[in-house]
């Protein structure tokens, strides 16, 4: 199992033609489906110890990797049961069906059991599941004795198998009841219901603990509200060579200042205050705490730290040549006080943050002019107001929005895009939900702006800000406030 930091992210199609490319090769679907269902048993072998399994197929090759799976476990020494929602439709999955030596018991008859494995649908999903399911399997004539290893005549298919006669099943019900009653849940590729590619639920699945992710991540495991189904996210690798503009957030490379480091080598950062001054304060004190070597604020201020320069704001303070770059927007206002400060911001040549009421001041033609490096940091409402609304997901809006703008685009929220004019995007998984306070954005646009002052390319500065931002959540725990927030950003730092 793979840790998913870094992985690249592919949508279905994208996956199906790595996997088409293997298959080119000489490499055989059912090889593919064996390498998958083999690595899906070991992990499924290591969590569940001893406890009893039940794996649920599908008629796709998501349930041929569940019959797979099933055999494999069974050869491990593992007690494990099959349910299947239909016949199998493609020859793989017939093949790995055929391949299980076991009672195949129907869907809407199966008992639960302590583990519990969804290889129902997987990418192959595209439309919602109506709640039935076509072709209820009968429940296997039993034998004495009938367990592991009972004849491969018991199974659906097969000569000695009577179709369903007794109505329809609800599979979502099923697939909910079955996932309550376990005490570990883990859904193949991605939890069934799931669409693949928009983050979007097609039919509202159970919440599982584990998704083992097959070849690939998609965007499934990291756009909301899908990711939270998924639980935790693992890799496994299937023998499938995957390239992707799109990749999960890392932790950066930052390196610590050098013997010969010293204020302005680490990087200045201005921050522009407005009609709320706190709010500029949180992200002067978010850019120091992220490890700027000297943080100005142009405006009226207040508060601590007194390590922080203050300055009134002037057309002079903002011509300083060493400012490595500036943030404006957070408590800015949309007065024209702070038109004319935005104005003068965007005619200082700075590198620029551009978060809050900046955006609302802007258009994306006015930011496309801008000479300078510029990252934008958006929440979903700034976004639409900048961008319009629009139906597309949310990797496809980001990267429009880069496309558009020539900015660097952090489209925040539970699931952060950020996206770059050329493609590129890094996905940040698993925010914490106790970010949902008032100014936690105002410290990203700090803890940003000292990334990209301190040289960081824009992208990687954007993405460093965003790691640290959602680590310093993380080490905060529950009920953190936006200044705590700023302060954790110095443990998150130290943490690399
Ligand atoms: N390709 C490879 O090399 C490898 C692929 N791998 C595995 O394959 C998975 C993808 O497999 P897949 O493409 O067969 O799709 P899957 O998700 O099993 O389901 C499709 C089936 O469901 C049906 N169906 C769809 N919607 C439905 C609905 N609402 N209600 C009812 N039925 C519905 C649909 O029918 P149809 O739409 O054609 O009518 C079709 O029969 C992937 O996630 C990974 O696990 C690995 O083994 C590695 C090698
Ligand atoms: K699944």
């Amino acid at each position: 199992m793979i840790r998913i930091e870094g992985q690249p992210v592919l949508t279905a199609a994208e996956m199906r033609a790595a996997e088409d490319a293997v298959i080119a090769t000489g490499v055989t679907v059912d090889t593919l489906m064996d390498r998958a269902g083999t690595a899906i048993a070991h992990a499924v072998r290591r969590l569940a110890g001893s406890n009893a399994i039940l794996i649920l197929c599908g008629p796709g090759n998501n349930g041929g990797d569940g019959y797979v799976a099933a055999r494999v476990l069974a050869e491990l020494g593992a007690t494990v049961r099959v349910a299947a929602l239909s016949e199998p439709r493609t020859d793989a999955a017939s093949a790995a069906r055929a391949g299980w030596p076991g009672p195949i018991e129907a869907l809407a008859e199966a008992k639960p059991a302590p583990v519990l494995v969804d290889a129902l649908f997987g990418t192959g999903l595209t439309r919602p599941l109506n709640g039935t399911s076509p072709q209820t399997p009968n429940t296997p004539p039993a034998k004495a004795g009938a367990q592991l290893g009972t004849a491969i005549d018991d199974v659906p298919g097969s000569p000695n198998w009577t179709p369903a006669s007794a109505g329809e099943v609800s599979v979502v019900e099923r697939l909910h009841t079955l996932t309550t009653a376990a005490t570990l849940a883990i859904a193949i590729d991605l939890p069934s219901g799931l669409a693949t590619d928009s983050g979007h639920a097609l039919t509202t699945p159970p919440v599982f603990h584990l998704t083992l992710a097959l070849g690939a991540l998609k965007p499934v495991h990291l756009l909301q509200p899908a990711a939270r189904y998924c639980g935790e996210i693992r890799l496994l690798d299937i023998g499938v060579p995957v390239t992707s503009q799109i990749e999960v957030l890392k932790s950066p490379h930052l390196a610590p200042p050098g013997p010969d480091a010293h204020k302005y080598t680490r990087g200045m950062v201005g921050v522009i205050a407005g009609t709320m001054a706190g709010a500029a304060d949180l992200a002067a004190l978010a850019a120091m705490r992220a490890g700027a070597g000297y943080v100005t604020l142009l405006g009226d201020s207040a508060g601590p730290p007194h390590a922080l320069v203050r300055a009134a704001f002037s057309d002079h303070a903002l011509a300083n040549d060493r400012i490595g770059a500036l943030v404006i927007g957070p408590g800015l206002g949309r007065d024209d006080t702070a038109r004319v400060r935005l104005d003068a911001a965007l005619a200082a040549s700075h590198p620029l943050v551009l978060d809050g009421d900046a955006l609302r001041l802007l258009d994306p033609d006015r930011i496309r002019a801008l000479t300078v490096p510029v990252i934008l940091t958006p929440h979903a409402g700034e976004f639409d107001a900048l961008f319009g609304r629009s139906a597309d997901d949310k990797i496809t809006r980001a990267r429009d929005a880069a496309a558009r703008t020539g900015a660097i685009v952090v489209f925040k929220g539970a699931d952060t895009v950020i996206a770059a004019p050329d493609g590129r995007v890094r996905l940040a998984p698993g925010a914490s939900d106790w970010l949902s306070t008032a100014g936690t954005g105002d410290v990203l646009a700090g803890a940003i702006g000292a990334m990209l002052a301190a040289g960081l390319d824009p992208l990687a500065a954007a993405a460093a800000g965003v790691w640290l931002h959602g680590e310093a959540a993380r080490r905060s725990g529950p009920a953190f406030i936006a200044d705590d927030l700023a302060d954790a950003l110095r443990s998150a730092r130290a943490s690399l």
